[in-house]
Protein backbone atom coordinates (compact mmCIF):
# COMPACT_ATOMS: atom_id res chain seq x y z
CA UNK A 1 0.00 0.00 0.00
CA UNK A 2 1.30 3.65 -0.76
CA UNK A 3 3.04 4.89 2.12
CA UNK A 4 1.52 8.27 2.21
CA UNK A 5 -1.77 10.42 2.98
CA UNK A 6 -0.93 13.53 1.79
CA UNK A 7 0.85 15.44 -0.63
CA UNK A 8 3.34 16.33 1.53
CA UNK A 9 4.47 12.65 2.60
CA UNK A 10 3.85 11.78 -1.00
CA UNK A 11 6.70 14.17 -1.51
CA UNK A 12 8.70 12.64 1.18
CA UNK A 13 8.98 9.18 -0.20
CA UNK A 14 9.98 10.28 -3.78
CA UNK A 15 12.55 12.71 -1.63
CA UNK A 16 14.35 9.52 -0.01
CA UNK A 17 14.06 7.10 -2.87
CA UNK A 18 17.88 5.52 -3.06
CA UNK A 19 19.60 6.46 -6.43
CA UNK A 20 21.05 3.68 -9.07
CA UNK A 21 23.78 1.11 -8.38
CA UNK A 22 26.57 2.80 -8.94
CA UNK A 23 29.07 0.20 -8.99
CA UNK A 24 26.88 -2.03 -11.28
CA UNK A 25 26.45 1.37 -13.81
CA UNK A 26 30.36 1.82 -13.58
CA UNK A 27 31.11 -2.34 -14.36
CA UNK A 28 28.50 -2.02 -17.49
CA UNK A 29 30.33 0.79 -18.61
CA UNK A 30 34.34 -1.60 -18.30
CA UNK A 31 32.35 -3.82 -20.19
CA UNK A 32 30.74 -2.01 -22.93
CA UNK A 33 34.18 -0.64 -23.46
CA UNK A 34 35.34 -3.90 -23.93
CA UNK A 35 32.80 -5.74 -26.14
CA UNK A 36 33.22 -6.65 -29.94
CA UNK A 37 32.69 -3.10 -31.56
CA UNK A 38 34.67 0.35 -32.35
CA UNK A 39 34.07 2.63 -29.51
CA UNK A 40 30.89 4.06 -29.03
CA UNK A 41 29.80 2.67 -32.39
CA UNK A 42 26.30 1.87 -30.96
CA UNK A 43 25.40 5.28 -30.50
CA UNK A 44 22.61 5.72 -27.79
CA UNK A 45 21.90 2.09 -27.18
CA UNK A 46 25.30 2.11 -25.22
CA UNK A 47 24.64 5.11 -23.27
CA UNK A 48 20.53 3.09 -22.55
CA UNK A 49 22.35 -0.28 -21.92
CA UNK A 50 24.58 1.37 -19.32
CA UNK A 51 21.79 3.14 -17.86
CA UNK A 52 19.20 -0.10 -17.35
CA UNK A 53 22.35 -1.52 -15.54
CA UNK A 54 22.50 0.92 -12.93
CA UNK A 55 18.47 0.55 -12.36
CA UNK A 56 18.84 -2.61 -12.53
CA UNK A 57 21.93 -3.65 -10.42
CA UNK A 58 23.89 -5.62 -12.89
CA UNK A 59 26.05 -5.30 -15.58
CA UNK A 60 24.31 -7.25 -17.88
CA UNK A 61 20.70 -5.90 -17.84
CA UNK A 62 17.65 -8.24 -19.30
CA UNK A 63 13.69 -7.45 -19.90
CA UNK A 64 11.74 -9.97 -18.42
CA UNK A 65 8.79 -8.36 -17.08
CA UNK A 66 8.28 -5.10 -19.10
CA UNK A 67 4.67 -3.81 -17.86
CA UNK A 68 2.88 -1.31 -19.59
CA UNK A 69 0.29 0.68 -17.64
CA UNK A 70 -2.75 2.69 -18.66
CA UNK A 71 -4.68 5.20 -16.44
CA UNK A 72 -7.81 6.59 -17.29
CA UNK A 73 -9.96 10.16 -16.03
CA UNK A 74 -11.86 11.84 -17.20
CA UNK A 75 -11.71 15.55 -16.42
CA UNK A 76 -14.34 18.69 -15.88
CA UNK A 77 -12.62 21.14 -18.27
CA UNK A 78 -14.65 19.17 -21.14
CA UNK A 79 -17.25 20.95 -20.48
CA UNK A 80 -15.29 23.56 -22.42
CA UNK A 81 -15.60 22.32 -25.74
CA UNK A 82 -12.13 21.30 -25.59
CA UNK A 83 -11.47 18.56 -27.53
CA UNK A 84 -12.45 16.91 -30.93
CA UNK A 85 -14.15 13.82 -29.04
CA UNK A 86 -16.72 13.60 -26.39
CA UNK A 87 -16.05 12.51 -22.83
CA UNK A 88 -17.93 9.50 -23.15
CA UNK A 89 -15.06 8.58 -25.49
CA UNK A 90 -12.91 7.82 -22.07
CA UNK A 91 -14.68 5.13 -21.06
CA UNK A 92 -15.59 3.38 -24.00
CA UNK A 93 -12.00 3.28 -25.25
CA UNK A 94 -11.21 1.58 -21.40
CA UNK A 95 -13.38 -0.90 -22.74
CA UNK A 96 -11.53 -1.08 -25.74
CA UNK A 97 -8.37 -1.60 -23.82
CA UNK A 98 -9.80 -4.40 -21.62
CA UNK A 99 -11.50 -6.34 -25.06
CA UNK A 100 -8.03 -5.87 -26.47
CA UNK A 101 -8.59 -3.94 -29.55
CA UNK A 102 -6.91 -0.76 -29.06
CA UNK A 103 -3.68 0.29 -30.96
CA UNK A 104 -1.32 -0.18 -27.53
CA UNK A 105 -2.80 -3.89 -27.26
CA UNK A 106 -1.49 -4.96 -30.39
CA UNK A 107 2.02 -2.56 -29.55
CA UNK A 108 2.23 -4.55 -25.97
CA UNK A 109 2.06 -8.23 -26.99
CA UNK A 110 4.34 -7.57 -30.17
CA UNK A 111 7.08 -6.51 -27.82
CA UNK A 112 6.02 -9.09 -25.05
CA UNK A 113 4.88 -6.43 -22.35
CA UNK A 114 2.00 -6.99 -19.91
CA UNK A 115 -0.57 -4.64 -19.94
CA UNK A 116 -2.83 -3.37 -17.27
CA UNK A 117 -5.54 -0.88 -17.00
CA UNK A 118 -6.75 1.33 -14.53
CA UNK A 119 -9.83 3.46 -15.06
CA UNK A 120 -10.28 6.63 -12.09
CA UNK A 121 -13.52 7.02 -11.04
CA UNK A 122 -14.57 7.70 -14.56
CA UNK A 123 -18.37 8.60 -13.44
CA UNK A 124 -16.52 11.05 -11.28
CA UNK A 125 -14.66 14.01 -13.46
CA UNK A 126 -12.81 16.27 -11.92
CA UNK A 127 -14.14 19.92 -11.36
CA UNK A 128 -13.52 21.91 -13.99
CA UNK A 129 -10.00 24.06 -13.43
CA UNK A 130 -11.09 27.26 -15.11
CA UNK A 131 -13.40 27.55 -12.03
CA UNK A 132 -11.15 26.20 -9.47
CA UNK A 133 -8.72 23.31 -8.63
CA UNK A 134 -9.38 20.15 -10.41
CA UNK A 135 -9.00 18.11 -7.16
CA UNK A 136 -9.14 18.13 -3.11
CA UNK A 137 -5.95 17.29 -1.59
CA UNK A 138 -7.85 13.94 -0.59
CA UNK A 139 -8.71 13.21 -4.31
CA UNK A 140 -5.08 13.69 -5.75
CA UNK A 141 -3.45 11.13 -3.21
CA UNK A 142 -6.09 8.91 -3.62
CA UNK A 143 -5.08 9.23 -7.37
CA UNK A 144 -1.42 9.14 -6.84
CA UNK A 145 -1.60 6.09 -4.55
CA UNK A 146 -3.61 4.30 -7.52
CA UNK A 147 -0.92 4.80 -9.32
CA UNK A 148 1.97 4.14 -6.94
CA UNK A 149 0.24 0.48 -6.06
CA UNK A 150 -0.60 -0.32 -10.22
CA UNK A 151 3.14 -1.23 -10.59
CA UNK A 152 2.83 -4.94 -10.10
CA UNK A 153 5.54 -7.52 -8.46
CA UNK A 154 8.43 -8.78 -10.26
CA UNK A 155 8.13 -5.47 -13.22
CA UNK A 156 11.29 -4.80 -14.43
CA UNK A 157 10.85 -1.88 -17.04
CA UNK A 158 7.49 0.03 -16.28
CA UNK A 159 5.74 2.12 -19.20
CA UNK A 160 3.49 4.95 -17.90
CA UNK A 161 0.44 5.90 -20.38
CA UNK A 162 -3.20 7.35 -19.95
CA UNK A 163 -6.54 7.60 -21.80
CA UNK A 164 -8.54 10.89 -21.00
CA UNK A 165 -10.59 13.24 -23.30
CA UNK A 166 -9.33 16.92 -22.57
CA UNK A 167 -6.81 15.84 -20.91
CA UNK A 168 -4.21 17.71 -23.33
CA UNK A 169 -5.98 21.05 -22.17
CA UNK A 170 -5.03 19.59 -18.27
CA UNK A 171 -1.10 18.81 -19.64
CA UNK A 172 -0.95 22.43 -21.48
CA UNK A 173 -1.75 24.16 -18.17
CA UNK A 174 0.54 22.30 -15.91
CA UNK A 175 3.61 22.27 -18.04
CA UNK A 176 2.23 26.44 -17.92
CA UNK A 177 2.51 26.44 -14.51
CA UNK A 178 5.76 24.04 -14.22
CA UNK A 179 7.85 25.93 -17.20
CA UNK A 180 6.35 29.39 -17.30
CA UNK A 181 4.73 31.42 -20.75
CA UNK A 182 0.80 31.24 -21.29
CA UNK A 183 -1.09 29.24 -22.97
CA UNK A 184 0.11 29.64 -26.63
CA UNK A 185 3.27 28.21 -25.74
CA UNK A 186 1.59 24.68 -24.97
CA UNK A 187 -1.83 24.48 -26.18
CA UNK A 188 -1.94 21.91 -29.62
CA UNK A 189 -4.45 19.71 -31.54
CA UNK A 190 -4.46 17.36 -29.10
CA UNK A 191 -7.07 14.46 -30.57
CA UNK A 192 -7.14 16.93 -33.17
CA UNK A 193 -9.55 20.08 -32.56
CA UNK A 194 -10.03 22.20 -35.03
CA UNK A 195 -9.18 26.31 -34.60
CA UNK A 196 -12.25 27.06 -32.79
CA UNK A 197 -11.45 24.54 -30.12
CA UNK A 198 -7.78 25.94 -30.02
CA UNK A 199 -8.95 29.06 -28.96
CA UNK A 200 -11.43 27.47 -26.28
CA UNK A 201 -8.08 25.32 -25.21
CA UNK A 202 -6.60 28.60 -24.78
CA UNK A 203 -8.75 30.51 -23.27
CA UNK A 204 -9.43 27.50 -20.37
CA UNK A 205 -5.60 27.03 -19.87
CA UNK A 206 -5.20 30.98 -19.10
CA UNK A 207 -8.17 30.77 -17.13
CA UNK A 208 -7.43 28.04 -15.38
CA UNK A 209 -3.70 29.57 -14.69
CA UNK A 210 -5.47 32.79 -13.19
CA UNK A 211 -7.93 30.77 -11.18
CA UNK A 212 -5.21 28.82 -9.42
CA UNK A 213 -2.39 30.60 -8.54
CA UNK A 214 -0.73 28.35 -6.10
CA UNK A 215 -0.41 25.98 -9.31
CA UNK A 216 3.00 28.29 -10.13
CA UNK A 217 4.46 27.83 -7.09
CA UNK A 218 4.52 24.26 -6.15
CA UNK A 219 4.63 21.13 -8.67
CA UNK A 220 2.29 19.52 -6.43
CA UNK A 221 -0.16 22.30 -6.31
CA UNK A 222 0.30 22.10 -10.12
CA UNK A 223 -0.75 18.64 -10.28
CA UNK A 224 -3.76 18.97 -7.74
CA UNK A 225 -5.31 21.97 -9.40
CA UNK A 226 -4.82 21.43 -13.09
CA UNK A 227 -4.77 17.88 -13.49
CA UNK A 228 -6.47 14.93 -13.45
CA UNK A 229 -7.12 11.31 -11.36
CA UNK A 230 -4.91 9.78 -14.64
CA UNK A 231 -2.45 12.22 -14.51
CA UNK A 232 -1.95 12.12 -10.96
CA UNK A 233 -1.99 8.26 -11.05
CA UNK A 234 0.93 8.55 -13.80
CA UNK A 235 2.61 10.63 -11.56
CA UNK A 236 2.48 7.91 -8.68
CA UNK A 237 3.69 4.54 -11.04
CA UNK A 238 6.63 6.93 -11.90
CA UNK A 239 7.31 7.81 -8.12
CA UNK A 240 6.74 4.13 -7.19
CA UNK A 241 9.31 2.86 -9.90
CA UNK A 242 11.77 5.59 -8.60
CA UNK A 243 11.79 4.07 -5.14
CA UNK A 244 12.07 0.43 -6.13
CA UNK A 245 14.72 1.11 -8.48
CA UNK A 246 12.69 0.26 -11.56
CA UNK A 247 13.45 2.26 -15.11
CA UNK A 248 10.55 3.75 -16.85
CA UNK A 249 9.45 4.94 -20.44
CA UNK A 250 7.79 7.73 -20.21
CA UNK A 251 5.22 8.23 -23.17
CA UNK A 252 3.74 11.37 -24.69
CA UNK A 253 2.69 14.71 -24.13
CA UNK A 254 0.44 14.41 -21.07
CA UNK A 255 2.68 11.36 -19.80
CA UNK A 256 5.70 14.21 -19.57
CA UNK A 257 3.67 16.21 -17.98
CA UNK A 258 2.88 14.00 -15.24
CA UNK A 259 6.35 13.22 -15.11
CA UNK A 260 7.29 16.93 -15.48
CA UNK A 261 5.43 17.39 -12.02
CA UNK A 262 7.85 14.55 -10.45
CA UNK A 263 11.22 16.16 -11.83
CA UNK A 264 10.17 19.51 -10.68
CA UNK A 265 8.94 18.51 -7.14
CA UNK A 266 12.36 16.45 -6.36
CA UNK A 267 15.73 17.12 -8.51
CA UNK A 268 16.54 13.95 -9.89
CA UNK A 269 13.07 12.28 -9.39
CA UNK A 270 13.13 11.33 -13.34
CA UNK A 271 16.96 9.63 -13.07
CA UNK A 272 15.12 6.59 -13.85
CA UNK A 273 12.80 7.66 -16.72
CA UNK A 274 13.93 8.13 -20.25
CA UNK A 275 11.41 9.54 -23.15
CA UNK A 276 10.07 6.82 -25.66
CA UNK A 277 9.38 8.87 -27.78
CA UNK A 278 8.52 12.68 -29.22
CA UNK A 279 4.81 13.03 -30.12
CA UNK A 280 3.23 15.18 -32.31
CA UNK A 281 1.33 17.26 -30.17
CA UNK A 282 3.12 20.55 -30.77
CA UNK A 283 4.54 21.86 -27.31
CA UNK A 284 6.36 17.90 -26.49
CA UNK A 285 9.59 18.55 -27.93
CA UNK A 286 9.64 21.94 -25.56
CA UNK A 287 8.54 20.05 -22.87
CA UNK A 288 11.33 17.31 -23.55
CA UNK A 289 14.26 20.35 -23.99
CA UNK A 290 13.14 21.60 -20.34
CA UNK A 291 13.49 18.35 -18.86
CA UNK A 292 16.86 17.76 -20.83
CA UNK A 293 15.47 14.30 -22.24
CA UNK A 294 16.55 13.20 -25.94
CA UNK A 295 13.43 10.50 -27.04
CA UNK A 296 14.32 7.33 -27.96
CA UNK A 297 11.96 7.30 -30.98
CA UNK A 298 10.20 10.03 -33.57
CA UNK A 299 7.22 8.56 -35.16
CA UNK A 300 4.65 11.31 -35.49
CA UNK A 301 2.44 9.40 -32.98
CA UNK A 302 0.40 11.57 -30.86
CA UNK A 303 -2.72 8.22 -29.54
CA UNK A 304 -1.34 8.47 -26.16
CA UNK A 305 -2.15 5.58 -24.41
CA UNK A 306 1.01 4.28 -23.88
CA UNK A 307 1.68 3.42 -27.51
CA UNK A 308 5.06 5.19 -28.10
CA UNK A 309 6.63 4.50 -24.84
CA UNK A 310 5.49 0.41 -25.38
CA UNK A 311 7.22 0.55 -28.78
CA UNK A 312 10.48 1.80 -27.35
CA UNK A 313 10.90 -1.20 -25.01
CA UNK A 314 11.93 -2.95 -28.16
CA UNK A 315 14.93 -0.53 -28.38
CA UNK A 316 15.32 -0.80 -25.00
CA UNK A 317 15.38 -4.58 -24.84
CA UNK A 318 17.94 -4.73 -27.88
CA UNK A 319 20.43 -2.03 -26.19
CA UNK A 320 20.46 -4.73 -23.27
CA UNK A 321 20.69 -7.62 -25.23
CA UNK A 322 24.19 -6.22 -26.81
CA UNK A 323 25.64 -5.41 -23.73
CA UNK A 324 24.97 -8.26 -22.00
CA UNK A 325 25.33 -11.00 -25.04
CA UNK A 326 28.03 -9.57 -27.51
CA UNK A 327 31.38 -11.33 -26.62
CA UNK A 328 34.22 -9.19 -25.33
CA UNK A 329 37.68 -8.48 -27.69
CA UNK A 330 39.18 -11.13 -25.18
CA UNK A 331 36.32 -13.92 -25.71
CA UNK A 332 35.87 -13.22 -29.46
CA UNK A 333 40.23 -13.46 -29.72
CA UNK A 334 39.31 -9.55 -32.10
CA UNK A 335 42.57 -7.82 -32.27
CA UNK A 336 41.08 -4.78 -30.16
O1 LIG B 1 0.44 11.24 -26.01
C1 LIG B 1 0.30 12.28 -26.67
O2 LIG B 1 1.25 13.01 -26.95
C2 LIG B 1 -1.11 12.65 -27.10
C3 LIG B 1 -1.30 13.74 -27.94
C4 LIG B 1 -2.58 14.04 -28.33
C5 LIG B 1 -3.67 13.29 -27.87
N1 LIG B 1 -3.46 12.24 -27.04
C6 LIG B 1 -4.60 11.43 -26.55
O3 LIG B 1 -5.83 12.06 -26.87
C7 LIG B 1 -6.61 12.32 -25.72
C8 LIG B 1 -6.52 13.76 -25.35
O4 LIG B 1 -6.79 14.59 -26.45
P1 LIG B 1 -7.79 15.81 -26.24
O5 LIG B 1 -7.85 16.45 -27.60
O6 LIG B 1 -9.11 15.21 -25.85
O7 LIG B 1 -7.21 16.69 -25.20
C9 LIG B 1 -6.03 11.46 -24.61
O8 LIG B 1 -6.78 10.28 -24.49
C10 LIG B 1 -4.61 11.20 -25.04
O9 LIG B 1 -4.23 9.87 -24.78
C11 LIG B 1 -2.21 11.90 -26.67
C1 LIG C 1 -10.38 7.24 -30.24
C2 LIG C 1 -9.32 7.68 -29.25
C3 LIG C 1 -8.37 6.75 -28.80
C4 LIG C 1 -7.39 7.17 -27.88
N1 LIG C 1 -6.39 6.55 -27.27
C5 LIG C 1 -5.77 7.37 -26.47
N2 LIG C 1 -6.35 8.54 -26.56
C6 LIG C 1 -7.36 8.47 -27.43
C7 LIG C 1 -8.30 9.42 -27.86
C8 LIG C 1 -9.27 9.01 -28.77
C9 LIG C 1 -10.27 10.03 -29.25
Amino acid sequence: MAPFTTLAGFREALATAPGCDEAARARAEARNDRLTKPPRALGRLEELAIWLAGWHGTERPEIRQPQVAVFAGNHGVTARAVSAFPAEVTAQMVANFQAGGAAVNQLARSVGARLTVHALDLDRPTADFTEGPAMSEAECVAALATGWDAVEEGTDLLVTGEMGIGNTTAAAAIAAALFGGTARDWVGRGSGVDEAGILRKLEAVDAGLAANPAARDEPLEALRCLGGREIAAMAGAIARARVDRIPVILDGFICTAAAAVLARAVPGALDHAVAGHQSAEMAHRNMLLKLEMDPILTLGMRLGEASGGTLAIAVLRAAAACQSGMATFEEAMVTG
